[in-house]
């Protein structure tokens, strides 16, 4: 049977099992060029994996049928994944220790904070809650295969509670 989850708000602490919150955070700042800009630096470290190389995508996220409901997961076994939403609207992260419906959690992420999805963590792809909001995906081009489904059973998917 379905059962509901409540998005939680998006801290560093409590993704941390998951990958890393990208914000601005003033204590990983400095200021470069005169002054006039400030670096908020290395807030995350992307994972190409041994034989991957890093590139940077834009996706063009729409809503997924309401009322939303997780029905699988996917993980990228060979590199990490970030997101970073380009318009300021916030937006939703399902993760899970294990792809289970009762291991999954939803953080609702500001407009201002982006994720990365460490190497092989279960999640559900880009979710949005505007008719459409474009990100910045830092993941993986590589030999391999990169990406590992698990569809939940029939009647088990996980309804997120509407923010
Ligand atoms: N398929 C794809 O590139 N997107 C997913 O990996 C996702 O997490 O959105
Ligand atoms: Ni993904």
């Amino acid at each position: 049977m379905s059962h509901v989850l409540t998005p939680e708000p998006l801290t560093r602490e409590a993704f941390a099992p998951f990958g890393e919150v990208i914000e601005a955070r003033h204590e990983a700042s400095h200021l470069i060029n005169e002054g006039r800009t400030r670096r908020f630096h290395a807030l995350a470290e992307a994972e190409p994996g041994p034989d991957g190389k890093p590139i940077l995508s834009i996706f063009r996220g729409m809503p997924w049928p309401s009322p939303l409901t997780v029905r699988m997961l996917e993980r990228h076994p060979l590199g990490s994944q970030a997101f970073v939403p380009m318009q300021d609207h916030a937006w939703l992260v399902v993760v899970a220790d294990d792809a289970r419906p009762q291991d999954c959690r939803c953080f609702l992420a500001r407009g201002d904070q982006g994720v990365q999805i460490a190497r092989g963590v279960w999640h559900h792809p880009l979710l949005v809650l505007q008719p459409m909001q474009d990100f910045l995906v830092v993941d993986r081009s590589g030999p391999g295969v990169n990406l590992e489904e698990v569809f939940f059973p029939e009647g088990e998917g996980v309804v997120i509670a509407p923010v």
